[in-house]
């Protein structure tokens, strides 16, 4: 049974986000790695199938001897999946063994549900919403233009046309000034592009935040990133405000510091001030944060909107959570994310502040900032939500209204859908003060207009999904 706690604790690591797949992986005791390894990959692959299968199930709630859900993927993944648990007989496997012939019953209901004839077409089904998102990269502007990005990756081959019809398509983003989406099968990580910072591996939903708080790039900027590593946000603030002005970017894990500041010397943000600190134990009274007029708080979350490539291994898209764990760890991260937001309108110059999410959870995002709305330190400072035109308009997927007081405050605030709008799950609100002195820069303005604007040469990419898709959007 030890092997099945082992297998358990790698999944409990990669949920906490405490390393990549194969860092864990790599840390495993040499004897058993390949073991485990094959059965956390071979888990990972049918986790949202096993998911569904152990919450129909109720597995958890009737079984105290099975003390965690990832100790129940892998021991479920064997029963369903394998030759049986491998294991002598003990409470654990026989709770388990309780309920095989229920568990095999669900199973067989989602295979028929999902028309899977095989157990590789199943898992394929998950893979096929990773495979709908376009591999982005952002241009990073403080580098070379994105005009000189597009020459480059035309003069490889490369040509503005479907991403999707073609491995060597390419277009721009019609949301995203700097954004190119390519096919899902292009590879960037070994580029020297990459490696020499000019551009930035990042989803199209996670450009959202930067470019919805829009910082002016002037000397006079003060902006904070409150939750910068690995820093990719962080790096498009910086090419926003053309590297002028201060970024005062706060990091309170060390490791995840250290990453920071190699993103930040890899991207050439010159206008960052990096802190290996507590944002939470930051004054708002301390005279060098006095002049700051724009915050981006993009705290830790459950991440279960997260499903890219080798990240969709870790998918954990469930419609909410499932059992009393869940709401346990949501509730907390949810007190967390409004704490941060509750401490970020307490600095005095702020006008503007973007809370954004991974998650697709109600719980993380419209409950956070409806009780945002509510606080003590909103009224106090009067801030309330922008207006649905100064949060990326011509996005259509909002905010859930009927998560929210005020109906109509979810039009302020923008979704993203997996699998639905070929980016992953996202959730980003702003935050604005009354009769604020600080806006958005003139140039960022025009920015703004100019993608508005933009004529794409290929037809925009998550319209096309969604022709493609056409019976299964509509929502958008
Ligand atoms: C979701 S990640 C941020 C990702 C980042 N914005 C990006 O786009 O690359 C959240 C980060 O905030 C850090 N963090 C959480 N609470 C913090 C706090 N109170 N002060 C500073 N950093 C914090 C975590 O260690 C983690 O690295």
């Amino acid at each position: 049974m030890n092997f099945y706690f082992e297998a358990a604790k790698v999944l409990d690591k990669l949920d906490a986000k405490r390393g990549s797949i194969k860092g864990v992986i790599a840390s495993i005791n040499e004897k058993d790695r390949k073991r485990t390894a094959a059965l956390v990959i071979e888990t990972l692959k049918y986790k949202p199938v096993l998911n569904e299968v152990i919450s129909a199930v109720r597995l958890l709630k009737e079984e105290r001897k099975i003390s965690s859900n990832n100790l129940a993927l892998v021991l479920v993944h064997d029963l369903l999946l394998a030759n049986g648990i491998q294991a002598g007989d003990g409470p654990v496997k026989q709770a388990i063994l309780r309920h095989k012939t229920r568990l095999h019953g669900e199973f067989t209901k989602i295979k028929i549900k999902r028309g899977a004839k095989s157990f590789a077409e199943l898992a394929q089904s998950d893979d096929a919403r990773a495979a709908s998102i376009p591999r982005y990269i952002r241009v990073n502007t403080s580098c070379w233009t994105t005009e000189e990005a597009v020459h480059t990756f035309k003069s490889r081959g490369f040509e503005l046309s479907d991403p999707f019809a073609s491995s060597k398509g390419f277009a721009r983003d019609e949301h995203i000034p700097d954004l190119l989406a390519f096919n899902p099968q292009t590879q960037f990580s070994d580029d020297p592009l990459f490696k020499e910072g000019k551009i930035i591996l990042q989803d199209k939903a996670s450009c959202f935040p930067a470019y919805i708080l829009s910082p002016p790039a002037s000397d006079e900027s003060a902006v904070i990133d409150a939750t910068a590593a690995p820093g990719n946000k962080t790096s498009h603030l910086s090419a926003l405000m053309e590297n002028k002005g201060k970024l005062f970017a706060f990091e309170r894990d060390k490791k995840r510091f250290s990453t920071l500041r190699m993103m930040l010397a890899k991207a050439r943000c010159q206008n960052v001030q990096p802190q290996n600190a507590d944002f939470l134990a930051t004054s708002p009274a301390d005279p060098q944060y006095a002049s700051v007029t724009h915050i981006l708080l993009d705290p830790s979350c459950s991440g279960s909107g997260i499903v890219n490539r080798l990240d969709h291994l870790l998918e954990t898209v469930i419609p909410e959570a499932e059992n009393e764990g869940d709401h346990e760890r949501l509730n907390k991260l949810a007190a967390f994310q409004l704490t941060m937001i509750k401490h970020a309108m307490k600095f005095p110059a702020v006008d503007r502040i973007v809370y954004s999410t991974c998650s697709i959870h109600a719980v993380e995002n419209e409950h956070v900032v409806r009780r945002a709305l509510k606080s003590e330190e909103a009224a106090n400072g009067r801030f309330k939500l922008a207006a649905p035109n100064d949060v990326l308009p011509t996005w259509r997927r909002r905010g859930l209204a009927e998560e929210m007081d005020d109906p109509a405050d979810a039009l302020s605030l923008v979704r993203c859908s997996p699998g639905e709008d070929a980016t992953n799950g996202f959730f980003v609100s702003l935050f604005v003060r009354e009769n604020a002195h600080a806006s958005q820069s003139p140039k960022v303005e025009s920015r703004k207009r100019g993608a508005e604007e933009h004529d794409n040469t290929a037809r925009p990419v998550a319209k096309r999904r969604k022709k493609k898709k056409a019976a299964k959007t509509g929502s958008q």
